[in-house]
């Protein structure tokens, strides 16, 4: 398939394009376990309008930032600088506030600075969240199932959303150093919005496959509860970032999860019955707590969830 080519989602509301639109998704979650969408619905401005409050967030002085700091300066929520704060060190900082339920919105982590930072993010998440739940259908119906049934396996309304911001200075050794390193996301799908080089994603042979910046597209990376519902047959984006020593990069990635009592295990159609399930039920509440503090995971998370370590790495 042509790798790096967009998906343009443009012709899904029009019968004649919609079904090969749907393949490529469909060959994409199997092959790659991701691809970038443009004509996806997110408007054009708002996404300029949220890079616009990522630049002027991160351009505000280290007291300023400091203000909205996450304790211990990693993971949930907040700003963090990854640079100086944590072990082991990555070439980042970033400010992540979680969006969805509101009752977990903390608004001390949502900086006052800049005043449109809020509205912004507000407007972006919900047209991202949106997009999140029309390819949800549709890989729920290239998957065989009802166009609802992801979603619903995720928590339907009660689904959670979370938004980074990523920002990784120039490096000066940027072959020692990784922005992010290698990981799947935890959850069920992440839409990414990427300024300059950097993300990488494993291909079937373990290679390292650049994923190029397009002017306006969005990469949707399908992250590990995708593949416990899929029972295997979608996979989560192995993914990293790297560094470079010419300019700052940046990324603005939205999380969809599912609801943290959510139960998640494998959809029984897609279950083989001579082998059965590939994975436990658990309560999504105890994936999201398995991640380690410190987010470095050693073995891919999704193996401790594995039935017989039947899965192999
Ligand atoms: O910056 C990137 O391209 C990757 C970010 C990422 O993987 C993450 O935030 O989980
Ligand atoms: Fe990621």
């Amino acid at each position: 398939m042509a790798t790096f080519k967009p998906i343009d989602l443009s012709g899904l509301i029009d019968e004649r394009k919609a079904s090969s639109i749907k393949a490529q998704i469909a060959e994409a979650c199997e092959k790659k376990s991701y691809f970038q969408v443009i004509n996806h619905g997110v408007p054009i401005e708002i996404m300029e309008e949220l890079r616009e409050v990522g630049h002027k967030f991160f351009d505000l002085s280290k007291e300023e930032k400091l203000a909205v700091a996450g304790k211990p300066y990693i993971g949930a929520e907040g700003y963090g600088n990854s640079m100086i704060l944590t072990e082991p060190k990555f070439w980042r900082e970033f400010l992540e506030v979680r969006i969805l339920p509101l009752s977990e919105r903390r608004y001390k982590y949502w900086p006052q600075q800049p005043a449109e930072f809020r509205e912004t993010v507000e407007k972006y998440s919900a047209a991202v969240l949106d997009l999140t739940h029309r390819l949800l259908a549709v890989m729920s119906e290239n998957l065989g199932l009802k166009p609802t049934y992801l979603r619903n396996a995720m928590g339907h309304t009660e689904t959670q959303q979370n938004i980074v911001f990523q920002c990784y200075p120039p490096c000066p050794e940027p072959e020692n150093n990784f922005g992010l390193h290698a990981h799947s996301d935890i959850g069920g799908i992440s839409i990414l919005m990427q300024q300059g080089e950097g993300l990488q994603v494993a291909a079937e042979d373990g290679t390292w496959e650049l994923v190029p910046p397009y002017p306006n597209a969005l990469v949707v990376n399908l992250a590990d509860q995708i593949e416990i519902i899929t029972n295997g047959r979608y996979k989560s984006a192995q993914h990293r970032a790297i560094v470079n020593r010419q300019g700052t990069r940046r990324s603005y990635v939205t999380f969809y999860h599912p609801a943290m009592d959510q139960k998640m295990f494998p959809a029984p159609q897609l279950v083989d019955a001579k082998v059965g399930p590939l994975y436990r039920e658990f309560f999504y509440k105890e994936y999201w707590h398995a991640l380690p503090a410190k987010r470095v995971i050693e073995k891919r998370l999704i193996h401790s969830f594995a039935i017989n370590n039947s899965v192999s790495s």
